[in-house]
């Protein structure tokens, strides 16, 4: 038996799935049942238990109760190479990729057993790798270990891969978390072209813009039960959905409109900034109680420029002044000093202590901010923490779950709770919501507003528009490593960001 069959395409039903963890139902008896030639949305809250199913459909966990049916046939899978066997592949939000191995031998993972996925020949697998990574718009050297490659790249090889097997039922979750509005698009594409063939698809994600343009059928979990399902016909009814994801009428309402800010002093100011060829030459003011948004197509240098910032990268010109000082950091440690902090989006390398517990990351920061942590009062560290959980809404049993164990969002929640302590003077933010469910991301920027209203200051990189539009007082526009446009006012629109993230200016 190889691992990989030609199947025609047939349906995959899960009837009343349930999972527990720890005695809490992360699933309470869920149906769901994607569609041959269809796109399905699943959507949900962090935590409502939308990778927990995907999981046990794909044979990666298995249920406490329900079963999986196989054109009508109930079927179990010991283990995920049964759910490939069977024509079910999941894209995870988080790469499931082997770090040190090049890029070509990654597509080829778990399918070892049939000669690399059916190439005999090394030099075979190396070009159908190629090709399978041109089809998705990426364009890398393929004999690179795959810990080179951006999160985005990675995001790619991973989706390259479960697109390479031909499934019966493709899961998809969070797959655009980390990709420019040109790749999702290039994406797309191929999903509708997948779908046509009569592929079934799981779509999980966050963007409700996205769910729209993509999707043909909609099923909305909520705290583990399906609250809602319903066919779209090309639009969507937002404010039913998030009714439904919130359980909570009033959230779209409760959205807050930053209001015009007052001019206030300049908190840090970059002059010329450069750092190889991803950041030529960058002048900005940031002021206090400002939130200032960084846009722009992904890869023009706007994580390079807050690498730099953080003292993650050395600037080769230009200077950063930070309340009127001129600063040259080595490392993070020398702004972190200063207050100059960044929260990034790569949570897993660098965001989080994955062996400990909600509490100890929480704390991490406050404890590494004081200049004698043994002086520490513990007992205001526990309040940090205690307050830290209800003001973002972290999904948790409490201080003690191991972080590990959180649902991807609420482990998002943590990385950013940890630096909200008060002690923070420049907060720097590298697409601070990813994989963050609606309600928590407005309660993320409420939080970094009230942080900024204390006389602090906050440069955010977003790769959705919206949110930055939204949540953001000006921004600033980067291309090809240099910022195009500073708009603020009513210059900030969806088209001006847009024409100038293509190098187009008014
Ligand atoms: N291995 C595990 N051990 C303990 N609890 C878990 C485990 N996996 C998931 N959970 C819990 O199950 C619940 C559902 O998590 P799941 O990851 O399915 O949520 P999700 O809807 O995919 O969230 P997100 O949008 O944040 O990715 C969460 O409360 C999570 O903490």
């Amino acid at each position: 038996m190889t691992d990989h069959l030609p199947l025609p395409p047939g349906r995959v039903t899960a009837r009343r799935i349930s999972k527990s963890f720890g005695g809490v139902p992360a699933l309470a008896g869920v149906d769901l049942e994607p569609r041959p030639g269809r796109v399905l949305g699943l959507l949900g809250a962090n935590g409502s238990g939308k990778s927990t199913l995907c999981r046990i459909i794909a044979g990666e966990m298995a249920p406490d109760g329900g079963e999986l049916l196989l054109d009508g046939e109930a079927v179990r899978f010991a283990t995920p190479k049964d759910g490939v066997r069977h024509g079910i592949v999941i894209a995870h939000q988080h790469p499931s990729l082997a770090p040190d191995l090049p890029v070509w031998e990654n597509l080829f993972l778990g399918m070892e057993r049939c000669g690399l996925g059916g190439f005999v020949s090394r030099a075979g697998s190396r070009r159908a790798a190629w090709h399978m990574l041109q089809a998705v718009g990426l364009d890398i050297d393929i004999d690179q270990p795959v810990e080179r490659l951006s999160a985005a790249e990675q995001q790619l090889v991973e989706i390259a891969r479960a697109l390479s097997r031909e499934p019966r039922l493709l899961i998809l979750d969070e797959p655009t978390a980390a990709l420019s509005a040109a790749l999702v698009e290039r994406l797309f594409a191929h999903v509708r072209a997948l779908a046509a063939s009569g592929t079934a698809i799981i779509f999980i994600s966050h963007r409700l813009q996205e769910v729209e343009a993509l999707c043909d059928d909609l099923v909305v979990l909520r705290n583990g039960h399906r609250v809602g399902s319903w066919e779209l016909d090309g639009s969507l009814d937002e404010a039913r959905v998030l009714d439904l994801l919130t359980g909570d009428s009033d959230v779209a309402s409760r959205a807050r409109d930053r209001k015009p800010q007052a001019a206030r002093e300049v908190v840090l100011t970059l002059e010329g900034l450069a750092a190889g060829t991803a950041l030529r030459g960058v002048d900005l003011d940031l002021h206090s109680g400002e939130i200032l948004g960084l846009a722009g197509l992904q890869g023009q240098g706007q994580e390079q420029l807050l690498d730099a910032v953080a003292g993650f990268r050395r600037k080769d010109s230009g200077r950063i002044v930070h309340r009127g000082r001129a600063l040259s950091p080595r490392r993070p440690r020398d702004m972190i000093r200063r207050g100059i902090c960044l929260v990034p989006n790569d949570r897993h390398r660098q965001g989080l202590f994955m062996n400990e517990t909600v509490g100890e990351n929480l704390a991490a920061v406050s404890v590494a901010m004081q200049p004698q942590p043994w002086r520490l009062r513990r007992r205001a560290l526990r309040d940090f923490v205690q307050r830290a959980i209800p003001r973002l809404l972290i999904k948790t049993r409490g201080p003690a779950q191991p972080v590990a164990t959180l649902s991807g969002g609420n482990q998002q929640k943590v990385v950013i709770g940890k630096w909200l302590d008060g002690s923070v003077d420049v907060l720097l933010l590298s697409d601070p919501t990813k994989g963050v469910d609606l309600r928590a991301r407005r309660e993320i920027y409420d939080t970094i507003a009230d942080l900024v209203a204390g006389g602090s200051a906050a440069l955010v990189y977003a790769s959705d528009i919206h949110e930055l539009l939204h949540h953001c007082d000006r921004i600033l526009v980067m291309f090809e490593g240099r910022i195009v446009e500073a708009l603020s006012g009513s210059a900030m629109t969806e088209q001006r960001v847009i024409a100038a993230s293509f190098g187009r200016v008014a």
